[in-house]
């Protein structure tokens, strides 16, 4: 159907069912159009179902040929906006068969619907949609940009477009500081650019004052002549009263109305601007640009991060909240594996410098370890160079302070450790004191209640220098401090210790008494086979001896708790990164629905909608990520220096940050980005 006979095409007041059509072999009569571009059989366009059923459209009929300027006009409510989606292919009929040049658009597929769209239709909105953080040249391209069209083409064509409008002058203009009508002067610009052979237009002259309205109708009567179809909803009585045929759309249904034939004729009484309008032309030229050249595919898809990054400097407030979030997740993750590989490394070199010289010897009770004769016994065997007694105070036991207990209402509790350690052990570990022989008064029982404090312990119990009469508390009892550890050696937790002499041991319980056993190099497996039985030779069951080998195994244990550790808290900080990000962006999707429906007019598919989204997602995302790993590197560099560790830092640790940003930055679009490419345009471009 749709292909009713008629003689000829109607030159002006067509009827308002049955469109004519002749000659489907050339859509032509006498060099004259025949064909209608646009024919409409019995188009209803329902809501909702049941009871609540709202019939915006029935029973639609007419025909529009190329060259008419055509007006629908009719009461709020009378169902204009849902036709003109509906002709705009924003929206699809519930029923009847709507052609476009001859051909019916139920047939065509969403992607043939997007490129009939981006190519034959202009849409020209009310509100103008104009992007407002893109120029007005940046806007007008819109349309160019979606089909690829290559750079010089597009500048000519919006150059061309702007100057027909009379606004080349404010190419360079921000949307947002347009006036109204100068908007609307960019929205046409933007939709005759593409070369359309259909101009749809809703209120175009809605929101503007009379001599704006006059400018736009006058524009529009310009590409009327130049061979543009024009199709244009209104309430304005001029404009209605310009156009070639009105049509009157009242409930859902149109009619023709009487007597427009001659409407076109009389110029419209208050708009001197109309007076120029040309002549109508029956056979339009062919507009359309020639486009030879589009974009490669790689161009293209360069143009759309382009734009990405161009939306996110259009939004500073958004973007730094967005990019925040990534640099939490990304520098999150960036200075974890950092500090772990770091804390690992310092492990390592903690259990090298432990060498492969050492045996450690404890036994159950700690009664063997702490009897002299045990050291004497293992001095004894090949190999050995030394043994050292070290034994842990319980923080409970020790109640380290600066003054007696009780004497001030609170004093801060020492934080650092407690040990009892002979002098051998001190020296075998390589520490240094201040004075050096403290090591040995502190071994000599007649010296009474004495103590080593490490440098770091001495700052925290605010003590300067081991001096006669400086005095701290241990478990209520004044002991003398009679040195500093000023290094620690091998043993980096001296530092913080406090070291008590033997004589105490009767008052201050200590626990894990150790023997430490310095050996030549390659003796510890052999030792750790001969003490048990040399210390205890009834019950060598009863003793434990660790060697480094037994560390190696307990720093792979800790390095791989380190690992699962960083990855936990590394997937947490992405997760909350991701869904942060995701909210924003889902956000973002609603409140540029207008925008989206804007970009789907002009021909954009479902796939451009959420290339870009997910675009955006992406370079946001690996921006994130970028400083994240700054963030993360300087982490690491500062607590490093905190800790004195060796900071160590993979320079892949930087592209790290960055893939995982843009990964994260993907995955926090996805589901916004879904969203927008499946949104209704004939539903936001009502929003
Ligand atoms: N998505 C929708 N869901 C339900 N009803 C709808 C929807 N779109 C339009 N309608 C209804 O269809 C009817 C026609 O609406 P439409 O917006 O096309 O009228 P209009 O003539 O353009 O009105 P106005 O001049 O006020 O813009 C109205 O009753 C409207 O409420």
């Amino acid at each position: 159907m749709g292909r009713d006979r008629a003689p000829r095409r109607p030159a002006r007041g067509h009827r308002a069912r049955g469109g004519a059509v002749s000659d489907p072999a050339n859509g032509t009569q006498n060099g004259v159009d025949t064909e209608p571009l646009l024919s409409l059989r019995g188009i209803g366009r329902h809501f909702g179902s049941g009871t609540g059923t709202t019939h915006a459209l029935r029973d639609i009929t007419f025909d529009v040929f190329p060259g008419e300027f055509v007006a629908i006009i009719g009461p709020s409510g009378s169902g204009k906006s849902t036709l003109l989606n509906v002709l705009g292919l924003l929206d699809t009929a519930s029923e009847g068969e709507y052609r476009i040049a001859g051909s019916s658009v139920s047939s065509l597929s969403q992607r043939q619907r997007d490129t009939l769209r981006a190519h034959t239709l202009g849409f020209v909105f009310q509100a103008s949609h104009i992007l407002p953080g893109e120029s007005a040249a940046e806007n007008a391209a819109l349309g160019l940009r979606i089909q690829g069209v290559a750079l010089p083409e597009r500048r000519a064509a919006v150059r061309g477009a702007l100057e027909r409008l009379g606004i080349l002058a404010r190419a360079q203009a921000l949307g947002k500081n347009l006036s109204g009508g100068e908007r609307q002067r960019v929205a046409i610009a933007r939709a005759i650019a593409t070369g359309p052979r259909l101009l749809l237009a809703d209120e175009p002259t809605g929101a503007l004052d009379s001599e704006n309205s006059a400018r736009i109708i006058e524009h529009l009567h310009t590409l009327n002549a130049e061979g543009v179809t024009i199709l244009v909803i209104t309430h304005d009585p001029v404009v209605a009263a310009s156009a070639t045929r009105r049509l009157v759309l009242t409930d859902g249904r149109i009619r023709e109305e009487a007597g427009v034939a001659a409407a076109p004729q009389q110029e419209p009484p208050h708009h001197a601007a109309l007076q120029a309008r040309p002549a109508h032309r029956t056979t339009p030229p062919d507009r359309r640009p020639a486009r030879g050249r589009t974009r490669s595919g790689i161009a293209r898809f360069g143009d759309e991060i382009l734009e990405a990054i161009s939306t996110h400097a259009g939004r500073p407030g958004r973007t730094m909240m967005l990019l925040f979030a990534f640099l939490l997740g990304a520098g999150g993750l960036v200075g974890s594996i950092g500090l772990s590989q770091s804390a690992a490394a310092q492990v390592s070199q903690r259990l090298t410098s432990a060498g492969l010289d050492e045996v450690v010897v404890s036994s159950l009770g700690g009664g063997i370890v702490t009897d002299p004769a045990s050291s004497t016994r293992i001095r004894e065997l090949e190999g050995v160079v030394g043994v050292g007694y070290r034994a842990q105070v319980s923080a409970v036991n020790a109640r380290v302070s600066l003054l007696p207990p009780g004497t001030v209402a609170e004093q801060p509790g020492f934080t650092g450790r407690t040990m009892y350690a002979s002098a051998e052990y001190l020296r075998l570990v390589t520490a240094t004191t201040r004075p050096a022989s403290a090591p040995a008064v502190l071994e000599a029982t007649w010296s009474g209640d004495v103590a080593l404090v490490g440098a770091a312990a001495a700052r925290e119990l605010g003590i300067a220098e081991a001096a006669p009469g400086m005095r701290i508390f241990v478990a209520g009892t004044p002991v003398e401090v009679i040195g500093i550890i000023t290094s620690a050696g091998r043993e980096s937790l001296l530092d913080s210790s406090v070291v008590l002499s033997p004589a105490l041991a009767d008052r201050v319980r200590g626990e894990q008494a150790e023997l430490v056993v310095r050996t030549q190099p390659g003796y510890p497996a052999a030792l750790a086979a001969a003490i048990p039985p040399i210390v205890a030779p009834g019950n060598p069951g009863v003793v434990t001896v660790q060697t480094v080998a037994d560390l190696r195994a307990l720093q792979r244990g800790v390095n791989a708790d380190l690992g699962t550790l960083v990855g936990i808290i590394s997937i947490v900080l992405l997760v909350l990164a991701c869904l942060s990000a995701a909210t924003s962006m889902y956000l973002t999707v609603r409140a540029r629905a207008a925008e989206i429906a804007l970009r789907r007019a002009v021909g954009a598919s479902r796939a451009m909608i959420w290339r870009m989204f997910t675009l955006e997602g992406a370079t946001i995302g690996a921006a994130g990520g970028l400083a994240g790993s700054a963030a993360g590197i300087a982490m690491v560099l500062v607590a490093s220096g905190v800790q004195q560790w060796t900071p160590i830092l993979d320079p892949a640790i930087i592209g790290v940050g960055v893939l995982v940003g843009t990964l994260t930055g993907i995955a926090a679009a996805a589901y916004p980005a879904l969203v927008a490419a499946r949104a209704d345009p004939a539903q936001a471009i009502r929003e």
